[in-house]
C-alpha cells in the first residue's frame, strides 16, 4: 500500500519540479516550501487512511437499499408492521438489502438461497443474536441461552437444555403438568359451552401454566400458587413487551447511557421483581427439601442439583439458573400459544380440515377417551396443520436477529461486523419460488413429505437453523399438538354469529393475531364426565 503512494509523490514532486524551474529564484523558494508543506500534509492524511479505514479486502459494494436522511437513515421510514414492509422492500431492492438504522446497519434477507448462505455457509460468523437493551436486563446480564454469545459458555447452557432440562426423558417426566393444564381449559371451555369465549387468552394461560408447572410444579399450592401465577404472568407479559419496544439505545448505542426513553429503567424494576419470585420460589423448594420432601422432578429441581454439584464441566451459578427459567418462559409460551390462536383460526376457516383433525382423533382415541401425549406421532394430518400454521404465520417472522463477528460477503455484498441481520422467514415461507400458491393454506403439502423443523431446507425456517436453532422444538411441539388434538377432540367450533375468523397479523417479535380469535365451543364427546377430570 506504502509503494504506490510512494511512486505517486515522486511523480508528482517532479512534475512540480520542471515547473519552478521557469520561475525566480524568490517565487522558486515560496512555492518550494508551500509544495513541501502541501506534500508532508498530502502524505500524513494517505497513510493515515489507508492505515485507519476498516480493513474490507473486498470490493463487493453493500447491498442496495432506500436512500436514508442524515442521522437517523431509514428510521423514520420504517413502517411498525417491519415483516411486511421488509417484503415490498425487497421487491424493489431485492433478496438482500440495507437500511441504515440510526447509527446501525439492517440487512434484510429474503430469499431461501441467501438464508442458506447466511446461517449455513458462514455458520460461525453469524452465530451470534443481537443483544437488544431490555433483554440483557432481564436475562442477568445476558447469561441465558438466547443471548449468551456464540462460545464455551453458550455451549454449556445448550448443552444443559437440550440434553439434560428438555431430553425426550425429563419431558416425559414432566407431561402431568402438561396434562393438567389442557385439562383444566377443557373443564373451563366445557362451562362456556354455546358462549363465545377468548380463546387466544385461554390458549396463552394455559401455555403459560404448563410452563411454569413444568418448572416449579408443585412449590405452592392454593392460593399463594394462584397469586404468584398471576404475578409471573403480568411481569411476564410487560417483560415481553419491553423487549419488543423499539428502544433509541438499539439504534444509537452510543445514547445507551442516557436511556432517554426509559425502558433500562422500568425493564430493571421488572427484572428485580421477577428475581424476588425465583428467590421465593428457590426458597421454598430448599425448605421443603430440608424437611425431608421428595426431590423434585421439575425444571427447578433438575437445574438446582447441577448448580449444587457444580461439576467442572456445568459449572451452572445461580444467575445461569434463572436466566434459563426466563428463557423457557419467554421463549415458550408467546410463541407456542400464537401458534396455536393461528391454527385454531385457520381451521375454523376450512370446516373440511377441522372434519379432517376430528376424523383423524375419533379413529385413533376414540369417542370414549381423553387426548394422551402419547396419541401424538399416530396424527399425521394434525402434524401438517401445525407445519402449514408455522409457514403461513411464521411465529419468528424475522427469526431472532443475528449479528456477524466478521465482515463478510454475501450474495456478492459485503455485510458489516456488527451489522443487524433480519432473515425475513415470513417472505421466505412465501415466496411463490418455493411453494405452490403461497397463500393458500393447505396442509396437505406437509403430508408424506420431506419437511421437518430442522430447517435443512431453507425455504422452512420456522424455528431457524444450525448451531442457533430453538432448542424447545420438542417441548413446543408436545405442547401445540397436544392442546389441539385435545381441544378439537373435545369441540366443535364456531366463529359467533355475524362473524368470520379474521387472519390478519400484527408484526411482534413473536407474530400475534390482530384480533384475538373468540369463538364458540360445543361438546362432542360421548360422555360429559370426561369433560370434568380436572377442576379449574
Ligand atoms: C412455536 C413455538 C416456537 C417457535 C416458532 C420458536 C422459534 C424460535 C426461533 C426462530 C429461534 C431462533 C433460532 C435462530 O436464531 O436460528 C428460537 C430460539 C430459541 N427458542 Fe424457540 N421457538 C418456539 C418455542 C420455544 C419453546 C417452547 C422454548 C422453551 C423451551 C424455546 C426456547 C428457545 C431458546 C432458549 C432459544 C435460543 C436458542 C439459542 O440461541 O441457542 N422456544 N426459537
Amino acid at each position: 500500500m506504502i509503494t504506490p503512494t510512494l511512486h505517486f509523490l515522486q511523480n508528482l514532486q517532479s512534475s512540480f519540479t520542471s515547473w519552478v524551474r521557469s520561475k525566480t529564484s524568490q517565487e522558486k523558494y515560496g512555492y518550494s516550501q508551500v509544495f513541501f508543506t502541501l506534500c508532508v500534509i498530502f502524505a500524513v492524511f494517505w497513510c493515515a487512511w489507508l492505515f485507519l479505514k476498516p480493513k474490507n479486502r473486498s470490493s463487493s459494494p453493500l447491498p442496495p437499499g432506500p436512500k436514508g436522511l442524515p442521522l437517523v437513515g431509514n428510521l423514520l421510514g420504517l413502517d411498525p408492521e417491519l415483516h411486511t414492509y421488509f417484503t415490498r422492500l425487497s421487491q424493489t431492492y431485492g433478496p438482500i438489502l440495507k437500511l441504515q438504522l440510526g447509527s446501525m446497519v439492517g440487512i434484510v434477507i429474503s430469499s431461501s438461497t441467501l438464508a442458506r448462505q447466511v446461517l449455513k455457509d458462514h455458520e460461525v460468523t453469524f452465530a451470534n443474536h443481537d443483544v437488544p437493551t431490555a433483554a440483557q436486563i432481564v436475562s442477568y446480564g445476558g447469561c441465558d441461552v438466547v443471548w449468551t454469545p456464540y462460545g464455551p459458555e453458550w455451549r454449556m447452557l445448550r448443552k444443559v437444555c437440550v440434553l439434560k432440562m428438555l431430553s425426550k426423558t425429563t419431558l416425559d417426566s414432566v407431561y402431568v403438568h402438561r396434562r393438567q393444564e389442557v385439562r383444566k381449559t377443557v373443564n373451563y371451555f366445557y362451562s362456556k359451552v354455546g358462549s363465545p369465549v377468548d380463546v387466544g387468552e385461554q390458549i396463552f394461560l394455559t401455555t403459560l401454566n404448563m410452563i411454569t408447572n413444568m418448572i416449579w410444579g408443585g412449590t405452592f399450592q392454593g392460593d399463594e400458587r394462584d397469586r404468584l401465577g398471576s404475578e409471573f404472568r403480568e411481569l411476564v407479559s410487560k417483560m415481553t413487551e419491553m423487549v419488543g419496544k423499539p428502544n433509541v439505545s438499539d439504534f444509537f448505542p452510543g445514547l445507551s447511557r442516557f436511556d432517554l426513553q426509559g425502558i433500562a429503567k422500568q425493564t430493571e424494576g421488572l427484572a428485580r421483581r421477577l428475581d424476588g419470585i425465583y428467590e421465593r420460589i428457590i426458597g421454598q423448594r430448599r425448605r421443603i427439601e430440608e424437611e425431608g420432601g421428595e426431590k423434585s422432578k421439575d425444571f427447578l429441581g433438575f437445574l438446582l442439583r447441577l448448580v449444587d454439584e457444580q461439576d467442572d464441566k456445568t459449572p451452572l451459578t445461580m444467575n445461569h439458573l434463572k436466566a434459563l427459567l426466563g428463557d423457557m418462559v419467554v421463549g415458550g409460551s408467546d410463541t407456542s400459544s400464537k401458534t396455536m390462536e393461528f391454527a385454531m383460526a385457520e381451521i375454523m376457516n376450512q370446516p373440511k380440515v377441522m372434519n379432517r383433525i376430528q376424523q383423524e382423533l375419533d379413529a385413533v382415541i376414540g369417542k370414549h377417551n381423553l387426548v394422551e401425549e402419547s396419541h401424538i406421532h399416530q396424527l399425521p394430518y394434525l402434524q401438517a396443520v401445525v407445519k402449514e400454521t408455522l409457514r403461513l404465520h411464521a411465529t419468528a417472522p424475522l427469526l431472532v436477529p443475528r449479528i456477524p463477528s466478521e465482515t463478510s460477503i454475501v450474495g456478492g455484498y459485503t455485510i458489516p461486523k456488527g451489522s443487524r441481520i433480519y432473515i425475513n422467514v415470513w417472505a421466505i415461507h412465501r415466496d411463490p419460488s418455493n411453494w405452490e400458491e403461497p397463500l393458500k393454506f393447505d396442509p396437505e403439502r406437509f403430508l408424506n413429505s420431506k419437511w421437518d423443523y430442522s430447517g435443512s431446507n431453507f425455504s422452512y425456517l420456522p424455528f431457524g437453523f444450525g448451531r442457533r436453532i430453538c432448542v424447545g422444538i420438542g417441548m413446543a411441539e408436545r405442547m401445540i399438538i397436544n392442546s389441539l388434538a385435545t381441544f378439537f377432540h373435545c369441540f366443535d367450533w364456531e366463529v359467533p354469529p355475524g362473524e368470520k375468523s379474521d387472519l390478519s397479523e400484527k408484526f411482534g417479535i413473536v407474530l400475534k393475531k390482530k384480533i384475538p380469535l373468540v369463538a364458540i365451543p360445543k361438546p362432542r364427546l360421548s360422555d360429559p364426565a370426561l369433560y370434568t377430570q380436572c377442576p379449574y
